[in-house]
């Protein structure tokens, strides 16, 4: 899943994390000259690792400010170190001035970048986003953020700098992704029953394997669900839904195919009420929403029996198209939120990562194979993981 992308992303931070420790080799090297000078005031020995130790041991024995009291001698002979150890307080002087000199270099590895450190690679990144089919306002948006998080600040960089990119990628993404958040189950859980929800898209994204898949999940909730058979249009389609409703054990409302899909809707709704069903999943035909005739088909649907939710469904796969689809249904028939199919089979993650921040609406569902139970429950904290696993 997402493997192109993945790839990408870790390049992204490969190229980006050579560019702030260079940087930081560059701001370090004047410290290591001090430090050498300093040495050399005192001894001919290049510097060297213990040396280094030795340092760090002295610096966690000195104060803040401890130059007051060790650098220059007391003419009063007052001084923390005693008189009778003058050996010892020459030595003791002479680390303190390694120490402070090279203390940012032990302690405070830090890096301040500008925007034209990075600028080349903000730019890979933007390009890997595109082509990953990520849409243009949101590519833009995980530059922006990562940017904003990267540049200008003082950035103690430790030992690993690709840790410090990722976790502006990682927040930079989580923040697109995690616009509107909505739990369904919550959501099931408070509502006056039965809860009635319609499922609309185009032909063949998955939607009737996802209804089936969403029926499956409710009734092992213990949750009583009712299907209607509501694409009326596509031959064969009232079957197909029909087996799916046999195997799972749910109740299925079906018509004749060419039947008005309001009137299953409406049957569908009326048989829940009477019998106390929790949830009303209703299909309908895939259609395109310049379709004038289906949409307006769609509208009576809703008006008929008034839906509780509208879920968007599309394809993970379709990239770019599936976004740009969401966002015309959901100018025609506001939606609630999407679900997106085959991700198991999108290396992409393209829509993924847009269908929310471009409806405003969130993404609810990730289909994740042919399977019953390959649905997985939407966590943009998930989403994330999985790109950097
Ligand atoms: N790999 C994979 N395949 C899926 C997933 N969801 C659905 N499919 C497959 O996609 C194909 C189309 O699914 P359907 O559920 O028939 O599509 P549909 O949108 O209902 O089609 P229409 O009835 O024409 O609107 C089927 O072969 C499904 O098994 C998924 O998450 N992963």
């Amino acid at each position: 899943m997402f493997n192109k992308l993945k790839d990408k992303l870790n390049n992204f931070k490969q190229s980006i994390g050579k560019t702030i420790d260079e940087k930081a080799v560059d701001l370090e090297e004047p410290i290591v000259e001090s430090v050498e000078e300093s040495i050399g005031e005192t001894t001919e020995a290049p510097i060297e690792d213990t040396m280094v130790e030795e340092v760090t041991e002295v610096v966690k024995e000195v104060p803040a400010e401890p130059v007051k009291v060790a650098a220059e001698p007391s003419t009063q002979g007052q001084s923390d170190v005693p008189e009778s150890q003058p050996e010892k307080k020459a030595s003791f002087k002479q680390k303190i001035g390694f120490a402070q000199k090279a203390k940012a270099l032990v302690f405070e590895r830090e890096v301040i970048l500008d925007e034209d450190d990075i600028s080349d690679a903000l730019w890979e990144l933007e390009m890997a986003l595109l082509e990953s089919d990520i849409a243009i306002t949101v590519a833009e948006a995980i530059v922006e953020a990562v940017k904003d998080e990267l540049v200008g600040s003082r950035k103690k960089i430790g030992s690993n700098t690709g840790e410090l990119v990722e976790q502006a990628l990682r927040n930079a993404i989580y923040n697109v992704m995690a616009a509107n958040v909505f739990d369904l189950d919550e959501y099931i859980e408070k509502a006056d029953k039965p809860v009635h929800i319609v499922f609309i898209g185009i032909n063949g994204t998955g939607k009737t394997t996802t209804i089936s898949k969403m029926a499956k999940r409710l009734k092992d909730m213990n949750y009583s669900v009712v299907i209607a058979a509501g694409d009326t249009f596509r031959a064969g389609a009232i079957d197909q839904i029909a087996i799916h409703a046999e195997r799972i054990g749910v109740k299925l409302i079906k018509h004749q195919e060419g039947g008005d899909p309001a009137a299953v809707v409406y049957d569908a709704v009326q048989h829940a009420k009477a019998n106390n069903a929790d949830v009303i999943l209703s299909d309908t035909a895939g259609r395109m929403h310049t379709n004038v005739n289906l949409m307006a088909q769609l509208e009576k649907v809703c008006r008929v029996s008034t839906p509780d939710l509208i879920i968007f469904v599309d394809e993970a796969v379709a990239g770019n198209d599936a976004v740009e689809r969401a966002e015309q249904f959901n100018s025609a028939v506001p939606i609630d939120g999407s679900i997106l199919t085959k991700t198991d089979a999108d290396s992409k993650g393209g829509a993924a990562i847009s269908i929310a921040y471009i409806t405003g609406k969130p993404i609810l569902f990730l289909g994740m194979g042919q399977g019953y139970d390959d649905l997985q429950k939407f966590d943009p904290k998930w989403f994330v993981d999985q790109l950097f696993e």
